[in-house]
């Protein structure tokens, strides 16, 4: 009865819904959106139309207002959709409600990330992190299920579930949840083993939002060949690689992207692919200049490092894409001028909030790529020279 199956499905047309709340700017609602479709597109669907509303908070039965969920439905009539995607999280008796009120079924931001994972995921250790997130997150949500399940049972007479099938499934959630944790206790136990055999070298790993250019730095500074591309979460495994530099060894780690709003089971259940950046001597954090929003989605990354246990680590600032940099950028603080002007004044003010770890670069036109090696292998060598005193071979 319990399944886990792909929610969004190939060229489904998809509406999404977002609140306005009390401290927020409908500016910034639209952006959050943008980024909702981006992700709908990721999991293949299309978005045809936008809703936001304005409310202090949610509404508990059908998480926007009455009146805007008919507006909405009214809305599907005349333009088929087949699914509703709304930024935050409902609960089951939400789903439940807005299905109901709108024929057509209403999935979450959560549940589109856990989507986009189990899409991508290739190996078994991502297979059976992304299962585990997305049980966790349906054991709560079960009896809304049935719920579900009983208005497409249909007719007059067709009984629901009693207690004791939903408490069934309740046991066999819990019973698939716990093997897949004995599971992926096994697979930890082979890779903190294939990490220790890594020895003494110094542990570098890029970090960063979802789509900022990880994967493609990995592939210049490691010359290996790592799949990147312009979709949110390409990359859900950690590919570690021994780079050399000058004489100088070091492991170099790319590794899952992070999100706003990031559903917290993922990031329980991910957290053995995520050792590396934990156990990393010095964090490469990439930043995408060239979005608009590149200061908050730093933000995100700097909270999710922090829940990580990620902290006090030496951290270099890769700024990427600066050949996609527009001046649309909100600063009030800079001065009209070029492009190149603008940049130039970015990249003063960032030297100095980072006390000068920090590079300016862009991936795919190679430039300032020696600009990045150089900062690399000074970190690398004074962390060498930190740990190994006597070992001088790795840093002269
Ligand atoms: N314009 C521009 N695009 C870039 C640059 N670097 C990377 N990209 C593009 O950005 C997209 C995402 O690159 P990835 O390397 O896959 O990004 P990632 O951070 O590894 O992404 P995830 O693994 O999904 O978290 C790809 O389409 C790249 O070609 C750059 O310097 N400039
Ligand atoms: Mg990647």
């Amino acid at each position: 009865m319990i399944d886990i199956k792909q929610q969004v499905k190939a060229e489904e047309r998809a509406v999404l819904v977002g609140i306005v709340q009390k401290s927020q700017e409908e500016r910034e609602v639209q952006e959050n959106l943008d980024e909702l479709a981006f992700l709908a597109e990721t999991a293949g669907a299309v978005a045809i139309k936008t809703f936001t509303q304005k409310l202090p908070q949610p509404d508990s039965r059908t998480f926007i207002g009455k009146g805007k969920l008919e507006e909405v439905a009214a809305y599907i009539k005349t333009h088929p959709a087949d699914i509703i995607i709304f930024d935050d999280e409902l609960s089951g008796s939400q789903i439940t409600n807005i299905e109901k009120a709108t024929g057509v079924k209403a999935i979450d931001r959560s549940d589109l990330i856990l989507d986009i994972f189990a899409r991508r995921a290739k190996t078994s250790r991502a297979k059976a992190q992304v299962e585990l997130a997305q049980y966790q997150y349906i054991l709560p949500r079960l009896r809304g299920m049935w719920k579900h399940l009983e208005r497409l049972g249909g007719g007059i007479g067709t009984r629901g579930p009693g207690e004791t099938e939903i408490e069934t499934d309740r046991r066999i959630v819990r019973d698939k949840i716990s093997l897949l944790r004995k599971r992926l206790q096994e697979i930890d136990k082979q890779s903190f083993t294939q990490r220790k055999d890594r020895g003494e070298f110094i542990r570098v790993s890029l970090v960063g939002y979802t789509n900022v250019g990880k994967s493609t730095i990995m592939n210049l500074l490691s010359k290996s060949d790592v799949f990147a591309e312009n979709k949110l979460f390409a990359t859900l495994d950690t590919t570690t690689r021994k780079v050399v530099f000058e004489n100088t060894p070091f492991l170099l780690s790319d590794t899952v992207g992070f999100i706003r709003k990031l559903p917290h089971h993922l990031i329980e259940s991910f957290k053995s692919t995520l050792d590396e950046v934990r156990e990393a001597d010095l964090l490469l954090h990439v930043v995408d200049i060239s979005h608009p929003k590149y200061e908050e989605q730093m933000a995100t990354v700097n909270k999710t490092l922090q829940e990580l246990g990620a902290v006090d680590k030496p951290v270099i600032t890769v700024f990427n894409k600066i050949d996609a940099y527009e001046e649309t950028n909100f600063d009030e603080w800079l001065d009209a001028g070029t492009k190149q002007e603008i940049l130039h004044q970015l990249e003063e003010r960032w030297q100095k909030a980072t006390e000068n770890k920090a590079v300016f670069i862009s991936a795919v036109e190679k430039r300032n790529i020696d600009k990045l090696r150089n900062i690399v292998l000074e970190n690398v060598r004074a962390l060498y020279r930190q740990r190994y005193p006597y070992k001088t071979e790795y840093f002269f």
